[in-house]
């Protein structure tokens, strides 16, 4: 008996394994710890009948002085633990990788999927029927290949299974969620593996070995297990993924969502021919994710901890507003801007017109949007607004919003007489364009939760989202003084301009100085106070959304931080470094 190899857990394996699950505990959802809990369970039955086998037969043997003696079909207690530790960090460190990606936009149908593609899902099937065969006559032959043959007649079968199910998938995600995740821990564990190898805390016998080394003393033979193992679990959760995201992003076909784990609807996504998807809403959804990621940082990085069906409902409602916001900003002349307002108003009118359906893009919406000189990418974005889902008031409320931009520009108003007046303006306008948005949010959160909400609960939750928004709104309007100035637009009460001894006039000349810092301060002053007020009614969120949405709350809020210690370029926007910004969202995940 010896503690030998129970060390090269305690040592390399165990710590590894707690400080990624310190590092992921607040990301997981209910349905990652399910993903892990089915790969080990998976990993461990698949391997403990092969596993066993190499023992008995000599290929694999563990000197009694290194092991503590108790065994499971001769598989020593060490080794055991080793599948279950194995499979539990690759599997979480892949869920981690994975966070940033919206799985559901790498969904394709065989008419949009490029060739590239198809070539490269039917190259991997080639080689893993090459690799199994080959596997299989390495064992037939006996002698020196054996173990090597045992590796490929065992793994490559499964790998083949789950490449086939979500190859297109694994090949379009980036690199960073998918070699990242098999080749990081691989690296690691060889080295783990080279160490007990040297120290002989277990021997791959001589006669069933290729004898070629990768370096050192580790046999080629264990550098392509480890490889081929984590590859195995990445693949295996690549394949229960792409069932999620089938789930995920089509509500219509698999009502319950995949967070509550229904078996059988998974196992039906799972194998859910892909030409009976609905190419339009991916593409959309593809759109809409781009769109998010190029136009705000907070609500990129915040929408990669909402569970699956909310971050696809709030991306699409993001690309909404972001489209209907920009046609009327980059609009030539006002009457160009008052035009899109009517526009959208019209959308709204037959969305909302043909009832809460959620197949969107029917009948009368259809024919409306079809009519309108719209690029085919701001068609899908208004085809998908979650019409279902967010209530038509704050909708026709926002694109109310939207008109005091456009009187920024018109040509009627009178340079004496300035938009925004009175604090009680501002307050206006930030309800209309942001509170609004607040509400829609929640709107989206509820109908995505399973637990019931009392109407008094309701009631008060709506009323704070409105309030954050308007203290988002606020911080957003207090970052942007100069780069809105550079638009004509000064969004800062003229009565607070007058206290400084400022006009609208003079912010557009020098959108910066003294005067314009402490009416920053004021501004944020507001927004924060605004913020502590709603803050507390956000642990009432059901559990599916409260902590990602306080990380997108906290992650926008930061910004006013930033500008509150003096953080802004004169010249552009104030921005939050990469690693604060996790750091504000990684804490409020943990207390939410
Ligand atoms: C996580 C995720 C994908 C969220 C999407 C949220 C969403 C739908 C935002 C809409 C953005 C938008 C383009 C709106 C048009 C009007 C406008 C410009 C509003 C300003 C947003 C800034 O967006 P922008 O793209 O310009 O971002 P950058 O500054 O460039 O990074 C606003 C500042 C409004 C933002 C307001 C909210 C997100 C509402 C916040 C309130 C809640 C989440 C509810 C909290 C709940 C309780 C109970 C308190």
């Amino acid at each position: 008996m010896g503690l030998e190899y129970a060390l090269v857990h305690a040592k390399f394996t165990i710590p590894l394994a707690a400080l990624l699950t310190a590092a992921a505990k607040p990301l997981l959802t209910r349905l990652d710890a399910a993903r892990v809990l089915f790969l080990t369970s998976v990993a461990v039955t698949a391997t403990i009948p092969w596993d066993s086998y190499l023992i008995r037969t000599g290929v694999w043997t563990y000197p009694q002085d290194a092991v503590l003696g108790h065994s499971l079909l001769s598989i020593p207690v060490e080794e055991l633990f080793f599948f279950v530790i194995q499979t539990y960090i690759t599997s979480l460190l892949y869920i981690l990788c994975n966070k940033p990606v919206l799985l559901a936009q790498h969904l394709d149908t065989p008419e949009t999927r490029p060739s590239w593609v198809r070539r490269g899902k039917a190259l991997g099937q080639i080689l893993l029927v090459a690799a199994t065969a080959f596997g299989g006559f390495l064992i037939r032959r006996q002698g020196e290949g054996t173990y090597m043959g045992l590796i490929l007649a065992w793994a490559c079968p499964f790998l083949l299974i789950t490449w086939s199910l979500a190859g297109e998938m694994l090949l379009y995600k980036p690199w960073t969620s998918t070699l990242l995740p098999i080749l990081a821990p691989t690296f690691y564990l060889w080295l783990v593996d080279e160490l007990s190898l040297r120290k002989g805390i277990w021997t791959i016998e001589n006669d069933t070995k290729l004898n070629s080394q990768l370096f050192g003393s580790l046999d080629i033979e264990e550098a392509v297990f480890f490889l081929i193992t984590n590859t195995l679990v990445a693949f295996g959760i690549a394949a229960f993924d792409k069932a999620v995201a089938v789930c995920d992003v089509f509500p219509e076909k698999f009502p319950q969502p995949a967070d509550s784990l229904p078996v059988m609807p998974l196992l039906r996504a799972c194998v859910l021919p892909s030409s009976e998807y609905d190419v339009g809403r991916i593409e959309g959804l593809r759109e809409a994710a781009t769109r998010l990621r190029g136009k705000s940082r907070s609500f990129y990085l915040a929408s990669s901890v909402f569970p699956g069906r909310i971050r696809v409902d709030l991306t699409l409602l993001y690309s909404y507003c972001r489209l209907a916001d920009d046609l009327i900003d980059n609009a030539e002349s006002p009457k160009e801007a008052l035009g899109w307002i009517s526009k959208l108003k019209g959308h709204l009118d037959s969305a909302y017109r043909q009832g809460k359906t959620q197949d969107s893009t029917t009948g009368s919406m259809r024919e409306f949007i079809r009519a309108d000189n719209l690029s085919p990418s701001a068609r899908t974005a208004l085809e998908l607004l979650p019409s279902h889902i967010v209530s038509k008031e704050p909708l026709y409320e926002l694109l109310e919003g939207f008109r005091t931009d456009v009187g920024f520009s018109s040509s009627q108003r009178t340079p004496m007489l300035p938009v925004v007046q009175e604090e009680s303006d501002l307050e206006l306008y930030a309800s209309r364009v942001a509170g609004t948005i607040g509400e829609m949010c929640l709107d989206i959160v509820l109908h995505n939760s399973t637990g019931h909400v009392g109407k008094e609960v309701r009631d008060r939750l709506y009323a704070a989202a409105r309030e954050m928004g308007i203290a988002l709104q606020y911080i957003n309007i207090a970052r942007d003084i100069a780069v809105d100035a550079a638009m004509g637009r000064v969004y800062l009460p003229a009565s607070w301009l007058a206290e400084e001894g400022q006009t609208q006039e003079t912010v557009l000349a020098v959108p910066h100085g003294p005067a314009v810092d402490r009416l920053r301060r004021r501004l944020l002053g507001k927004a924060f106070e605004r913020y502590r007020a709603s803050r507390g009614a956000m642990d009432m969120i059901p559990r599916e959304g409260r902590a990602p949405m306080m990380a997108a709350v906290e992650s926008y809020m930061e910004i006013g931080r930033v500008l509150a210690q003096g953080g802004l370029r004169i010249e552009g926007k104030a921005t939050v470094p990469v690693g604060r910004r996790l750091r504000v969202v990684w804490k409020a995940l943990v207390q939410g």
